[in-house]
């Protein structure tokens, strides 16, 4: 099942009702990208040419950013792009607090929250991807995984069949879940990290680059190394 309402999989199309009949001449519908900062260069770099939604422009801080999209102003611009018709957008921003805040806002404000899956990214049938998630270049999700709202499976990283991944985290490139892994929302688990079936990483840990994950993580822990092991209580 993946987001219903907004994402690059040709199944979502068919349920979204703005959509209509996306044949090869219908243009494609345009999302607003929140962030111009470097997960937003990543995120679009990734985005499928040929998916039937395609970035409008970035918002953002800085308009000198470098970006292959047209800067859009900062987020004061949303209410009047909305007023216009433009309904959707994409958080783009590394930070995972300041991506559910922004998220929020945005769909509070009226905004429909846009899941980004890559072309190259391979995303099991039965697996899941709900509102505001992003699956980058090259990333595998597997059977019966569930990837929550804006979650992060950056480039190349894996989940293997029926993990869980909470609200938020953020997978990093080139880490590898074996199956039935469960992580919480907020988690952010380094790049290049491994970690074994079955075990369930709590809310808001932080597991090092490089790490190798064999045993459950509490709330809050920061691990690293191989095996992992505490570094130090996070508030
Ligand atoms: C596209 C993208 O760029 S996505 C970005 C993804 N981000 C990442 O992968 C970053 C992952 N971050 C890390 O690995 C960091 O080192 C953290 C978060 C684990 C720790 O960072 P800090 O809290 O600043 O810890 P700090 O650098 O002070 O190190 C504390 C101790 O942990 C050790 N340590 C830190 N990271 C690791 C690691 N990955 N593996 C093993 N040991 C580590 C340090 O050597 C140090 O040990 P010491 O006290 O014996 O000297």
């Amino acid at each position: 099942m993946l987001d219903a309402s907004s994402s690059d999989s040709g199944s979502a199309d068919e349920s979204d009702p703005l959509a209509g009949d996306l044949g090869a001449l219908s243009p494609p519908l345009p999302v607003v990208v929140i962030g111009n900062g470097g997960h937003s260069r990543s995120c679009v770099d990734a985005w499928n040419p040929t998916s039937s939604f395609q970035p409008l422009g970035c918002t953002g801080f800085d308009p000198h950013e470098r970006s292959e999209v047209a800067y859009l102003g900062t987020d004061d611009v949303l209410p009047g792009l909305l007023a216009q018709g433009y309904v959707r957008v994409f958080v783009a921003l590394g930070d995972s607090r300041l991506r559910e805040r922004c998220q929020r806002d945005a769909v509070k404000l009226g905004y429909v929250a846009h899941a980004l899956v890559a072309g190259s990214a391979q995303v099991a049938r039965t697996a899941s991807i709900e509102a505001g998630a992003a699956v980058l270049r090259g990333a595998i999700v597997g059977a019966f995984s569930r990837v929550g709202e804006g979650a992060i499976i950056n480039t190349g990283a894996s989940i293997d069949h029926d993990c869980v991944i909470g609200p938020y985290a953020h997978i990093a490139p080139g880490t590898h879940l074996a199956g039935n892994v469960e992580v919480g929302a907020h988690s952010m688990l380094g790049v290049g990290t491994s970690v074994i079936p079955g075990v369930k990483i709590g809310a808001g840990a932080v597991i090092g680059a490089g790490s190798v994950v064999i045993s459950d993580i509490p709330d809050g822990q920061a691990v690293a190394g191989v095996p992992a092991r505490p570094l130090k209580r996070r508030n």
